[in-house]
């Protein structure tokens, strides 16, 4: 079980004055501003849940998985991971858990595949018959057969991806910290390890903590998503709940033809949400309780020559994009 209760992280960052000028002044009197990536967080995560924890980018995710790992020490709050302070305990901690970080490998670049495993045996001081009978299943799940004499130097992203994974679940950790396991990958890729995760956890028990960006894994993999932004828990609760609540959102994305100045059309002041990106993107949200699709388009119409627009459905994505504009 995982217990984060008040956890915090601040970040001391250098500020320097802009040129060649300000470099040098920042040698001999360093101004520091504080960013505080995690704050005041606290939530609970029982053996056996698998929990997306999601949020835009720079929102903390990282920095409080890191945290779990043992990685980084907390500034302020307490975290627990089956009774273990993981950055005072770090190998102990490591002992159970697993973790896939994005660009990250723990297999030995320059040796086969199979080489990497025996290794990582030996390391976990994992029994014979156990990482054989873990070998076979994986082997099986996620196709690794054609992988296993190749150097992990040689895979292609999918490929390593899925060495990857099967190399955090070899030691049979409690929990497995998942860190955008699927981007970059084709769609039967992404298919392959979001099955196996299931059936890991459906087999093993496995609590799984998954950050991603891609709503399809989360729709997916998890029952229970934890939003985090600006470093504070935004919503924590069932996949399900939040689609009941927020299940009549709509986004649509416009693409204007000229840039500049943006000014919403005053017949829409409010009953939307809008934001304004680079090069013309204007996102516009609503409820369809409030105003219709067709009459946000008309209206968009109206005033602005519109090169492009997509409709986003009310699907997670939208719902979770949604939160990210205007909050909960
Ligand atoms: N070592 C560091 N020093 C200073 N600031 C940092 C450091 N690491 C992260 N930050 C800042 O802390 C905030 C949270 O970063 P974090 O990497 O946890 O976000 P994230 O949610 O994982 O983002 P992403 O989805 O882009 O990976 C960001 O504003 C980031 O710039």
């Amino acid at each position: 079980m995982i217990e984060v209760k008040n956890l915090s992280k601040h970040y001391k960052i250098v500020q320097k004055d802009p040129g060649l000028t300000g470099a040098i002044k920042s040698l001999f009197k360093r101004k520091y501003t504080t960013k505080k990536a995690v704050d005041e967080i606290n939530f609970n995560i029982e053996d056996g849940e698998m929990v997306g924890y999601i949020g835009a980018n720079g929102a903390g995710k990282s920095t409080t998985i890191k945290m779990l790992c043992g990685i980084l020490t907390p500034s302020n709050g307490e975290i627990t991971v089956n009774g273990i302070v993981p950055y005072k305990e770090r190998k102990r901690n490591a002992k159970n858990i697993g973790a896939v970080f994005g660009q990250r490998t723990q297999l030995f670049w320059d040796i086969a595949v199979r080489e990497s495993y025996e290794l990582l045996k030996h390391i976990y001081e994992i029994p014979e018959e156990e990482f054989q009978a873990s070998i076979a299943m994986f082997t099986e799940v996620l196709d690794l057969e054609p992988l296993m004499s190749v150097p992990v130097r040689q895979l292609s992203l999918g490929q390593k991806m899925r060495c990857e994974l099967a190399a955090a679940f070899l030691h049979n950790p409690s929990i497995v910290y998942l860190d955008e396991p699927t981007i970059g990958l084709d769609v039967a890729v992404k298919v392959k390890i979001r099955q196996f995760i299931r059936e890991m956890n459906r087999l093993r028990g496995t609590t799984v903590i998954l950050t991603t960006h891609d709503m399809q894994d989360i729709e997916e993999i998890c029952k229970r998503i934890i939003i985090i932004d600006e470093g504070k828990v935004l919503y924590d609760g069932s996949l399900q709940s939040i689609k009941e609540r927020y299940g009549d959102k709509r986004i649509i994305h416009f693409e204007l033809e000229r840039e500049g100045e943006f000014q919403l059309p005053s017949s829409m002041a409010d009953k939307v949400e809008w934001s304004y990106g680079d090069e013309g993107r204007v996102s516009i949200s609503f409820s369809n309780h409030t105003i219709t699709a067709a009459d946000v388009i008309s209206e968009m119409l109206q005033s602005y020559q519109i090169r492009d627009l997509t409709i986003a459905d009310s699907k997670i994505e939208t719902i979770v994009q949604d939160i990210y504009m205007r909050g909960i």
